[in-house]
């Protein structure tokens, strides 16, 4: 594409160099860049951006949008605007040219149960047209599965992802839309057809700062959407956004158990192994609904999905037959296979409010013992760390207190940190830092009947320490280990 179609609307300071310029590619990071790109620099968290301009000329970059000097080479452009960051959504869209119209694509954001929400409807939605994915699981164009580092990539990312995904013959796109995507403008020039909310609690305070930052980025998506806006209106931070969002044009639709709803689960029944719930909708609709997975943030995660299937305008009781039959996401509340009978759960409840939650729903329906393995990931917002070391001793009978990604940090400073909401006079917890070990010990231990909740990396196959990524999934490291007991 020529360079002049993909300033369309930017306001550049400077263009110096060769103007009429064709474009292969667009990218933010020299490391991918291919011949006869376009590199965006990007003054970071971490590095300046324009450091890699040489590098990427190695690899054949012929344009450079920048916001510092840099030394010029006669034969290539160099386009200078005010901020980088702030025009790259503009060039994306120019590049891809406007992908997100192209497409339904379905927002969610939330504290809690993004991934769980964009897969099940990615799964319900395939069932009748391609659909893609964009999320902390990874990346679907419609063919094939990429790796994703963020759980909403950088805004030339996700137009790219969606470009392919129609050149793939998607129809849909469900994607997590998270709070720092919103407030670092890394969806800006997308337009979503509906916009899902699942609910608020205290996390990334150490980036948003306040709660109430943390509130307005979330409430955000719904100003970008076309078709409907979903609510969950349990959540109070819903019932708020929902007040500054109620009198735009675009409609909006609810969710609950314990208000009038659009979509409301009546006498929820939670099970070891399934969940039941008298499903009520509009024009009287109500059935019975039987899931095969479980814990009572399942029924809002499938309250959220059936409301967008309806907003598609699927027919209810399809929309349930479907839901009956999901199967769960990677990495959710799996439970690992043994024929030990001891139950045991990976999950990815890596926040005070999800670990609450998970630790609720097993207490619901377990009979003997609850033991938690988790720990607290490192560089990461330190406030949760008492708060999910309170509750983990709270429903345990044993908490096993290890580590999870210590990134940078020095892992027996992480735990410490957790250890500050633990009751000391209590003898049921105890700290192995060594992950492993620590599933090791949970094992050992559990008897017959027991529940083992491993918490915290769920999908994750890795463990970051001291910025290494070394291989750990803890389905497999529980797998084997389960397996050792017959030998
Ligand atoms: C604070 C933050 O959000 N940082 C994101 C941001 O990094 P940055 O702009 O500061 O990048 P940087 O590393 O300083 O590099 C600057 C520029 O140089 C480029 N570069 C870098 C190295 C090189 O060799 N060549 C090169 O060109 C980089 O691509 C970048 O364009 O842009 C990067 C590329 O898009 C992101 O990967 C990175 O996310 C980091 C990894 C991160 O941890 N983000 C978290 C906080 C986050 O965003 N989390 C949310 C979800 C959280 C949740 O819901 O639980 C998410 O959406 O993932
Ligand atoms: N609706 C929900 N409410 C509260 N907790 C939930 C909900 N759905 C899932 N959870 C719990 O939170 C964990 C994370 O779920 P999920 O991955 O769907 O959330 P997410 O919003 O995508 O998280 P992330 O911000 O890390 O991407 C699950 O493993 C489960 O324990
Ligand atoms: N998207 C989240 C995932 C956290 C997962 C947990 N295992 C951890 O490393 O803290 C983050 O990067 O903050
Ligand atoms: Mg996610």
């Amino acid at each position: 594409m020529k360079l002049e179609y993909i300033l369309k609307d930017i306001e550049i300071i400077l263009l110096s160099g060769p103007e009429d310029v064709e474009i292969k590619g667009l990218e933010y990071d020299s490391r991918n860049v291919k011949e006869g790109d376009l590199l965006v620099c990007i003054n970071g968290a971490n590095v300046n951006g324009h450091k890699f301009i040489e590098s990427a000329k190695a690899k054949g970059a012929v344009a450079f949008v920048i916001e510092e000097d840099v030394q010029k080479d006669d034969k290539l452009t160099y386009i200078k605007v005010k901020n980088t960051n702030e025009v790259i959504s503009t060039l994306g869209r120019n590049f891809y040219e406007n992908p997100s119209e192209k497409i339904e694509l379905i927002g969610v954001t939330g504290t809690n149960g993004k991934t769980s929400v964009a897969s099940f409807l990615k799964d319900i939605l395939s069932q009748d047209e391609k659909c893609g994915f964009i999320g902390t699981i990874g990346i679907f164009d419609g063919k094939n599965d990429y790796l994703n580092k963020n759980t909403t990539p950088n805004n030339i990312e996700i137009q790219k992802s969606i470009d392919k995904m129609i050149k793939n013959n998607c129809r849909y796109c469900t994607m997590e839309v998270s709070s720092h995507a919103l407030a670092l403008k890394r969806v800006e020039n997308l337009k979503y057809k509906i916009g899902i909310f699942t609910n608020l609690t205290e996390d990334h305070l150490d980036f948003h700062k306040t709660f109430e930052n943390y509130r307005k980025a979330k409430e955000s998506l719904f100003y970008m959407t076309t078709s409907a806006n979903i609510i969950n209106i349990d959540d109070v931070n819903g019932r708020i956004i929902l007040d500054n969002i109620k009198t735009l044009k675009v409609p909006y639709y609810t969710y609950g158990i314990n208000y009038d709803a659009t979509f409301r689960a009546k006498d929820v029944e939670l099970y070891e192994d399934k969940t039941v719930f008298s499903l009520l909708g509009p024009n009287d609709f109500e059935r019975k609904v039987t899931l095969d997975m479980v814990g009572q943030f399942t029924v809002y995660n499938c309250l959220a999905v059936i409301c967008a299937c309806y907003v598609l305008n699927m027919d209810v009781n399809e929309i349930v037959n479907r839901i009956s039959k999901l199967k769960g996401v990677n990495g959710r509340f799996e439970k690992v296979e043994n024929d030990k009978s001891i139950h045991v759960f990976v999950d990815y409840a890596h926040t005070p409010d999800a670990l609450d939650n998970v630790l609720k729903s097993i207490k619901t329906f377990a009979r003997r013992r609850i033991i938690t393995v988790f720990g607290c990931g490192g560089n990461r917002e330190k406030e949760k760390r008492h708060l999910m070391g309170k509750i983990a001793q709270e429903y345990s009978d044993l908490a096993i207190i290890t580590s999870d990604n210590p990134r940078y940090e020095e892992p027996n400073e992480i735990i410490k940190d957790i250890l500050v909401g633990i009751n000391k006079e209590k003898e049921n917890y105890i700290v192995i830092v060594d992950r492993k070990d620590a599933i090791k010990e949970a094992i050992y231990t559990a008897k017959e009947g027991d529940i083992i909740l491993i918490a915290g990396k769920g999908h994750e196959n890795y463990q970051i320490i001291k910025g290494e990524i070394v291989e750990f999934d803890d389905k497999l490291v529980a797998k084997e280990i389960l397996d050792s007991l017959n030998e």
